[in-house]
């Protein structure tokens, strides 16, 4: 029998850079903590001690729960918010620090949020400066934050467009258009957390496998069976409910996964599709009846993803044995579940 190897991913590029900046910003601002205390400068030395402490505990928080997005707002307001304290207490020539913070916001959030966040904050800021500097000052800086402005969101917009465009790329299987191995772990790390923290009750897992697909190759040809592929898989699709999703596992094997769905109920759909394959009419093999075979497990709340596909990939195994055509249910969820 095949091995079925499942990666959980832990942190991965985008919080390894959130845990840099978070980090160096919490390392770069103590020295000035401990100086500003020695030297009684009490709202900047109150002021930093805030921002360090803040960059920490975001630190922490993606350092331990891999998330990223309440870290990617909190840097962002961060950094937002300290650069107009800062103006506010040191003076109007602070206002550089509006570039590096504008920058930030658009680097952290998607472009339009990172667009209404920084233009509140540039209003905040000249309504701080106003008052001490004379009008071509103002119009310079308001100039030059416009451009860095109108530069960052173009910028930003065209990363997020490509950045989606890749993951979407990455994500799907080029002939069926199901989503991939890659798509699979990701949702199998999603489901098995879900379960493990309540927040869904239950979830089945369904192996299928087309039969003797290699037969369709030595008699049809490679291209009919990639047309075979295809459109198994749409019959797939026109199968499940919306809240399903499925991925090709490789090869002629398809990953099935049912949300809220118990074990009982994940046999009667995968009963209902292996109907549907076979009397869908197969123009590409001569109208010859197709058939195929399934596995279903239900996930267990204790296991980890690998474990709960390797059960399917037993009960597959199990129909195959059986005569094909078939789906089995795994043996540790519900006994004598071989439904023909
Ligand atoms: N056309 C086409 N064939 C593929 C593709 N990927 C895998 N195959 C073929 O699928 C066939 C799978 O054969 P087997 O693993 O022996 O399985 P089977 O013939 O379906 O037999 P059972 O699974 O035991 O019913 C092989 O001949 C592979 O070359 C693909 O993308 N396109």
């Amino acid at each position: 029998m095949r091995s079925v190897k499942i990666t959980n991913s832990k942190h991965n590029a985008d919080s390894a850079i959130i845990l840099f900046i978070s980090g160096s910003i919490t390392l770069c601002l103590l020295p000035f903590c401990v100086i500003r205390i020695m030297q009684g400068d009490w709202p900047v030395a109150a002021l930093n001690v805030s921002i360090t402490t803040l960059a920490f505990a975001l630190f922490c928080y993606v350092y331990f729960t891999y998330r990223t997005l309440i870290a990617r707002w909190g840097l962002s307001l961060l950094s937002m918010s300290a650069m107009l304290i800062t103006i506010h207490l040191k003076g109007a020539e602070q206002i550089l620090w509006l570039y590096p913070a504008l920058t930030t916001v658009f680097y952290m959030l998607s472009a339009h949020f990172a667009a209404v966040v920084g233009m509140i904050c540039l209003v905040a800021a000249f309504i701080i400066i106003y008052p001490d500097v004379n009008s071509l000052y103002l119009l310079t800086i308001a100039a030059t934050a416009a451009i860095t402005f109108v530069f960052s969101y173009a910028f930003s917009l065209k990363m997020h467009k490509k950045a989606y465009f890749f993951r979407n790329e990455s994500e799907t299987d080029p002939l069926t258009g199901l989503g991939n191995r890659r798509a699979l772990d990701s949702k199998l790390a999603e489901i098995t957390k879900k379960i493990k923290t309540k927040s869904l009750t239950s979830c089945s897992l369904l192996l299928l496998d087309i039969d003797n697909f290699k037969n369709i190759n030595d008699t049809f040809g490679h291209k009919c069976g990639d047309q075979v592929l295809e459109a198994f898989a749409n019959v797939l699709l026109k199968g499940i409910r919306g809240k399903d999703s499925a991925y090709r596992f490789g090869g002629e094997e398809f990953v099935i996964i049912l949300t809220d769905t118990p074990l009982e109920g994940a046999l009667t759909l995968a009963k209902n599709l292996l109907k549907d394959i076979e009397t869908t009419q197969w123009d590409m093999l001569e109208n010859k009846v197709l058939t195929s075979s399934g596995g279903v497990a239900e996930l267990d709340g204790t296991e980890a993803s690998y474990e709960w596909i390797s059960r399917a990939d037993r009960a597959l195994y199990e129909a195959k044995n059986a005569g094909r055509n078939r789906i089995v249910a795994d043996s540790s969820n519900l006994d004598d579940c071989a439904v023909a």
